[in-house]
């Protein structure tokens, strides 16, 4: 078990400070608030969130791996909002107060299409953004995983957990990538006293995912509009805990907004085999469709539920939404996007 997040925490330096300019009696700025990744799945709802204060000013910077225009359509061309095509691992020289560092593939089969590629968003691109919080004074925000504790030996995973992970596998590419970001932040805020919110999010769901993305909720919702058999992974008795995206970001800003660096676990507790999954789904949506057990890829983890007693003590957070109400929001969007009206 690890030494507590307090102990680590602990910064030698104060933080840097912003342009002059930005404390001016004369300025009265909005708060300008990057989000890397912002045309993705989570990232775009965070946008539509951030985007209902009037006080923010919104840029995304996003190389549209995963994202697309598509999912930010509704923003493009307001004056609070800015989109720019741009890859993390290059260097970004903007003047901004806020950064959400999301940039990075989430998907299990796209994150392992390209594993260097992967490796390389996650410690370059993550050293990017913080050399850009460090020289405007921002506050940084990493959108860690569930997966940095890799196949689990202890159950639900609390954050002091340091976690059971393969570093040669072929998942180590995302989770030590995103063990070696999270290692970044806190060199980077004990060094040169950068402020630091790392929130570990455990598998979300909801619209906008990418229909063909690969991952079991948006697969096992398209296979079932699309009357093809749900595909579960073998054994299909490995767990997960879903939570759905307007929580995820609700959990997102409280952590930004609030005092603690982190990590913070944000997900739902609820735990589901796949099959149960599988199970649900097919009750919900197509209760004609077959299950069908297929092949599973390797090291994947057995089980997986968060402890979010810290979210709760510190952020005064927890889900809202259950699995049954968030899978019929799901679906909407899927057979509008899939033109499968509903009967
Ligand atoms: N959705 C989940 O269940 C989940 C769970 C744990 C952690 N996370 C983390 O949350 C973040 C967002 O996940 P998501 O589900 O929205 O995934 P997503 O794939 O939909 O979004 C990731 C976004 O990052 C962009 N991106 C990827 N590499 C980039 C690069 N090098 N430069 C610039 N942009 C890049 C993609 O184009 C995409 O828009 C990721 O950091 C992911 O690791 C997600
Ligand atoms: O069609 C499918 C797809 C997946 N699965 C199973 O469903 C479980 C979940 O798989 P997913 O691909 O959705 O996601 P994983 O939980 O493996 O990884 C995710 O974890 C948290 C985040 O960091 C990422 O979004 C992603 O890496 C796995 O056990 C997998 O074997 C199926 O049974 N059928």
């Amino acid at each position: 078990m690890a030494a507590t997040s307090e102990k680590q925490s602990n910064s030698s330096k104060p933080p840097p400070t912003p342009s002059p300019l930005r404390s001016s009696k004369f300025c009265q700025p909005n708060m300008r608030i990057l989000i890397s990744g912002g045309a993705g799945f989570i990232g775009s709802h965070l946008v539509d969130k951030l985007m209902e204060n009037e006080k923010n000013e919104v840029i995304v910077a996003d190389n549209y791996f995963t994202g697309s225009k598509e999912n930010l359509k509704k923003w493009i061309g307001h004056p609070r909002f800015e989109l720019i095509r741009h890859d993390v691992t290059e260097p970004l020289l903007i003047e901004v107060d806020r950064i959400y560092h999301l940039a990075c593939p989430a998907s299990p089969i796209f994150y392992k299409h390209n594993p260097v590629k992967t490796i390389k968003t996650n410690v370059i691109g993550t050293l990017n953004m913080l050399g850009l919080a460090k020289r405007v004074g921002a506050r940084i925000l990493l959108t860690s995983t569930s997966e940095v504790y890799g196949d689990p030996l202890i159950h639900p995973q609390p954050e002091s957990y340091w976690g059971n992970v393969n570093p040669i596998g072929v998942r180590s590419c995302y989770d030590e990538g995103k063990r070696v970001a999270e290692t970044l932040m806190f060199d980077y805020h004990r060094q040169h006293g950068i402020e630091i919110r790392i929130a570990r999010i455990f598998n979300t769901y909801g619209p906008r995912m990418n229909i063909d993305d690969g991952r079991v909720v948006s697969n096992f919702i398209a296979q079932a509009l699309r009357g093809e058999p749900l595909t579960v992974q073998k054994p299909g008795t490995q767990t997960r805990s879903f939570c759905y995206v307007s929580d995820m970001v609700d959990g997102l800003i409280r952590l930004m907004e609030g005092d603690d660096t982190g990590p913070i676990n944000i997900g739902n507790p609820g735990e589901f085999t796949m099959v149960e999954l599988a199970e649900t789904v097919k009750e919900l949506i197509n209760p004609s469709i077959e299950i069908k057990m297929v092949e599973n890829t390797p090291d994947d983890p057995r089980q997986r539920k968060p402890d979010i007693s810290k979210a709760k003590e510190v952020l005064g957070w927890e889900p809202k939404v259950k699995l049954r109400e968030g899978l019929p929001l799901m679906e909407e969007d899927f057979r509008l996007r899939l033109n499968v009206p509903k009967n």
